[in-house]
């Protein structure tokens, strides 16, 4: 290690060490500087540093802070390495429990990695997802885009529960959390049917940012959306439009000309974002990918 890392990294455990030993608020502590050295190198030294200076440290050991503040400074220490990772629980079929939504489609895939080129869409921004299935975009966003609040939906229940099971899988708090790290976003899964859901629940949301993957596989599930988006438009008399992206596989072009032909029917206007590598993730080939960006 240079000399500078080694005075970097020493400033960095010493604060930990009077952070910790001060008992302050975990948000006074100096993630992001660890975050960023975590980046730089995968080494494991650094992390057993901090235990050593902390939870392991002579005088804690001996007149130790209470089991609730060791135990969530612990759960967010823990959380450090995996910030770049998603980790997700999936079904093994395409259609399981008579939904579609209990695996990641391509398109999810796809969005992720927009939304990862492209952050400042979402950082410290209010966004709803429509149709959320396993959760693999939503969780990407909350990992690695900063928003101030991140709304999973869908109207499945089994997709809801293997959501829940996602989002705390990756170490982020649901909303009636109070042991919640405050540099988190503010999580919630919503159930939300496009069929049912009103433009007051809409509202309620306050959505700046409105995206959804995969979600236009049939004439009915594209009327549906159509209809939750003509909704989301009614709620602008009260606040500003969400600006919405939507991200589909080009299955077969009727499909697409059926969404495109139903917003301009709702007064929608839509255009389509520039094509991005798709390198972050492994995909099936030849398939043809799109995302629309919606002015509602
Ligand atoms: C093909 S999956 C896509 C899931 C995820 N977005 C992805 O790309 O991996 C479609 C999702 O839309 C949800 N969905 C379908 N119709 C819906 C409706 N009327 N209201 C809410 N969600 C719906 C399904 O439950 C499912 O989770």
């Amino acid at each position: 290690m240079a000399p500078e890392e080694d005075a970097g990294t020493e400033l960095l455990l010493q604060s930990f060490e009077r952070r910790f030993l001060a008992a302050r608020a975990l948000r006074s502590f100096p993630w992001q500087s660890l975050e960023a050295k975590l980046r730089d190198s995968s080494d494991s030294e650094l992390l057993r540093g901090i235990l050593q200076k902390t939870v392991k440290h002579p005088v804690c050991v001996k007149h130790p802070p209470s089991v609730k503040y060791a135990r969530c400074f612990l759960s967010e220490l823990i959380k450090k390495p995996s910030e770049g990772s998603v980790t997700l629980s999936e079904s093994t079929a395409i259609i399981s429990h008579g939904t579609t939504g209990l695996v990641t489609w391509d398109a999810a895939l796809y969005l992720a990695e927009w939304a990862i080129e492209n952050p400042a869409a979402f950082t410290d921004r209010t966004v709803l997802e429509l149709g959320s299935g396993a959760g693999l975009t939503g969780l990407a966003i909350c990992k690695m885009c900063r928003p101030r609040a991140y709304i999973f939906s869908d109207c499945h229940s089994r997709v809801l529960e293997q959501l829940r099971g996602n989002v705390l899988l990756n170490g982020l708090s649901l909303e009636a959390d109070i042991t919640a790290n405050l540099d988190s976003p503010r999580v919630t899964v919503a159930q939300l049917d496009w069929d049912v859901t009103t433009v007051h629940q809409l509202s309620a949301f306050q959505p700046d940012v409105v995206i959804a993957a995969d979600v236009l596989y049939c004439p009915e599930a594209i009327m549906s959306l159509v209809g939750v988006l003509r909704r989301l438009a009614a709620c602008r008399e009260h606040q500003r439009a969400p600006e919405v992206y939507v991200a589909f596989t080009v299955r077969n072009p009727e499909t697409c000309q059926l969404f495109t032909t139903e917003l301009g029917r709702a007064g929608i206007r839509w255009e389509a974002e520039p094509r991005h590598d798709q390198k972050l993730f492994p995909y099936e080939e030849h398939l043809e990918m799109a995302i629309l960006n919606l002015t509602l």
